[in-house]
């Protein structure tokens, strides 16, 4: 008997062993399984002023990252988590934050990189970590959400790959990335200076275009050998061992390569083309369209785009690859690069010119041909549709006024002021104090005249929230008018953060309620991120109110922004859990951040 019961107990042991082991391997399993489809990736961003010469100017100060202008180019795969210590080594004292641009930021709104909205401002000294998942394959970029930083140059590249097996609904051999940017010889501050003074002080044009930081001031390598800029000195052909030289895309004969394209400008929209090559547009903002083939694409500044070339041209030339400006008048050089076949090199820094001229920019006021390529775009079959019905409307005019003899942009006549407390935290802690409570206006006058000049200038600051029950059908009307004197109208790309949209249509003129929707796309319209709104005309976005926080909506220009242009979203902040410290520690939410953070 005690024999049975020494075996049982035994037997007992064992199994309880054999269930400790059991269990212990399937942790482990799960760990190492997991560690291969969930990636966390680390980078240490130190943000600060250097010396360099962007359009080969020299002694430029751009704010840059780890020293490098632009910033390194983040890469990862869809379901990685990205943590991101920033560093704040601004020597003039400015604080600064940076925005992950078309990225969802679901489950982690406070890592949006938005100052006064998502976050406390970062303070010289102090570092933030950013931490959030990437969720959809596609070609973003990052940039400083704080003034002018973004014209002062602090961006970079974020491409997402699709998840390891996974495959892109296209082919393609190898492919290069392009983050397109404009530049001014003014510093930031002399331009945020200028937007603030009375009377106002316009910026003016950029002085160069650059292609992943690198430009040519004031010079053209075409010029002289083509003919083709008479107007413009011939630059010095730069070696790849400078700093200005241009980035060469080095290509094989026959192949197929995706281009990946973002533009960053602070202001101009721009045209992208390379001499002899049709392009296939394939992605716009981290979303596959419908394929379409063109000679060369319109980019506005937050806009991102994958095109395929196939290098189809007599290989013993090299091509022209050019970014010029459109939709304002342009006093701004075409930036070049060149497009090189194997063949026709005879080492990288010995590069033979392209023997025939740059594609030209079309006409910067030729808005058709613009309405023409932005009405090709359409999702790819199986994208999201839209839903058929809104629940909420906003019809946003966007004017250009005079509050106290300052030159402002508003919307619905509030220019939008930033309150010292950013929203996140206000809204989730019900500070009633840090902003106006009041709802804001969700229509204008129908009276108003868009043509002309307001016939009453003044607006108002503001700070209201649109707030929007989650998971409501959100539609937004974003209508264009005359500036505040002379005949004209600007183009403004608006871009949504949070959310990618649908683009349900554009159109000329007033829109007309119950008449210009009919024409709405309700079939095929692509998502996006940021889209224009061109002179005098309306664009119509669709989105679901379907990620807790509070978001960003405005006009990518950043001066424009600088001057008021943008409004607030929010939705579900009371579902939004687990907000860091760090990103509330300021203002009114200061407190509630050191003490309380149970509720949170
Ligand atoms: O916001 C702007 O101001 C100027 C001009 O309208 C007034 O000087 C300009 O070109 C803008 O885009």
């Amino acid at each position: 008997m005690r024999l049975k019961g020494a075996i049982r107990s035994i037997r007992v042991c064992w199994s309880i062993w054999l269930g400790y082991v059991i269990v212990l391997l399937s942790i482990l399993m799960g760990l190492i399984g997991g560690s291969s489809s969930v990636r966390v990736r680390e980078y240490k961003f130190e943000v600060g002023y250097m010396k360099k010469k962007p359009d080969c100017i020299e002694n430029s100060y751009v704010m840059g990252i780890n020293g490098h202008f632009p910033g390194p180019t983040i890469r990862a795969h869809v379901g990685d988590t990205l943590h991101i210590s920033l560093f704040n080594n601004i020597s003039t004292n400015e604080p600064t934050s940076i925005h992950w641009h078309g990225i969802s930021q679901h489950g982690t709104p406070w890592a949006d990189g938005t100052a006064s909205i998502s976050q406390c401002a970062i303070n010289p000294g102090e570092t933030f970590h950013y931490r959030f998942t990437v969720d959809k394959a596609g070609t973003y970029f990052y940039h400083g959400h704080y003034g002018l930083q973004r014209s002062a140059g602090l961006y970079g590249s974020l491409i997402v790959d699709l998840a390891l097996g996974q495959k892109e609904p296209f082919h393609y051999h190898s492919e290069f990335n392009l983050l397109l940017s404009d530049w001014w010889h003014n510093t930031s501050l002399h331009q945020e200076l200028s937007l603030s003074s009375k009377p106002f002080q316009w910026i003016g044009e950029p002085q160069s275009l650059l292609i992943n930081g690198r430009g040519q001031y004031n010079c053209s390598m075409a010029a002289n050998i083509v003919n083709n800029n008479a107007t413009l000195p011939q630059c010095k052909f730069r070696t790849s061992d400078e700093e200005c030289a241009p980035q060469i895309l080095h290509v094989h004969p026959n192949k197929t390569y995706r281009i990946r394209i973002a533009s960053t400008t602070s202001l101009s929209s721009l045209n992208f083309a390379i001499s002899n090559h049709k392009m296939v547009v394939v992605e716009a903002d981290g979303n596959y369209v419908d394929p379409f083939e063109v000679d060369d694409i319109d980019i506005y500044s937050g806009e991102s785009y994958s095109i395929l070339i196939t290098t189809n041209q007599n290989p013993n030339n090299n091509y022209w690859i050019s970014i010029g400006v459109r939709g304002r008048k342009p006093n701004t050089p075409q930036a070049l690069t060149i497009l090189n076949y194997k063949n026709a090199s005879i080492s990288s820094s010995n590069i033979i010119i392209p023997n025939s001229p740059p594609p030209i920019t079309p006409q910067w006021n030729d808005f058709n041909r613009s309405k023409t390529f932005t009405n090709k775009i359409h999702a790819l079959m199986g994208s999201p549709k839209p839903p058929t019905h809104y629940d909420h409307r906003l019809l946003l005019l966007n004017t250009q006024n005079l509050i106290d003899g300052y030159t402002k942009w508003a919307i619905n006549n509030i220019s939008l002021v930033l309150p010292q407390t950013p929203y996140l935290g206000s809204i989730k802690f019900k500070i009633n104090a840090a902003f106006d409570r009041r709802h804001p206006s969700e229509k204008f006058s129908n009276g108003y005249d868009i043509f002309s000049p307001p016939i009453n200038p003044n607006a108002n600051f503001g700070n209201r929230v649109y707030m929007f029950n989650m998971n409501q059908v959100v539609d937004v009307i974003l209508q264009n008018a005359n500036v505040l004197s002379g005949k004209n109208s600007d183009i403004h790309p608006w871009h949504l953060h949070g959310h990618d949209f649908w683009v349900l249509g554009y159109g000329d003129g007033k829109f007309k309620q119950g008449y210009d929707e009919k024409k709405f796309n309700l079939k095929n319209p692509p998502l996006k991120n940021t889209a224009a709104v061109f002179p005098y005309g309306w664009t119509a976005l669709r989105f679901r109110a379907n990620n807790p926080g509070v978001w960003f909506f405005h006009c990518h220009i950043e001066a424009h922004l600088h001057m008021g242009m943008g409004v607030i979203f929010a939705e579900g902040v009371q579902l939004v859990k687990g907000i860091p410290k760090q990103a509330l520690a300021c203002g009114l939410t200061k407190k509630i951040m050191s003490f309380n953070t149970t509720n949170n």
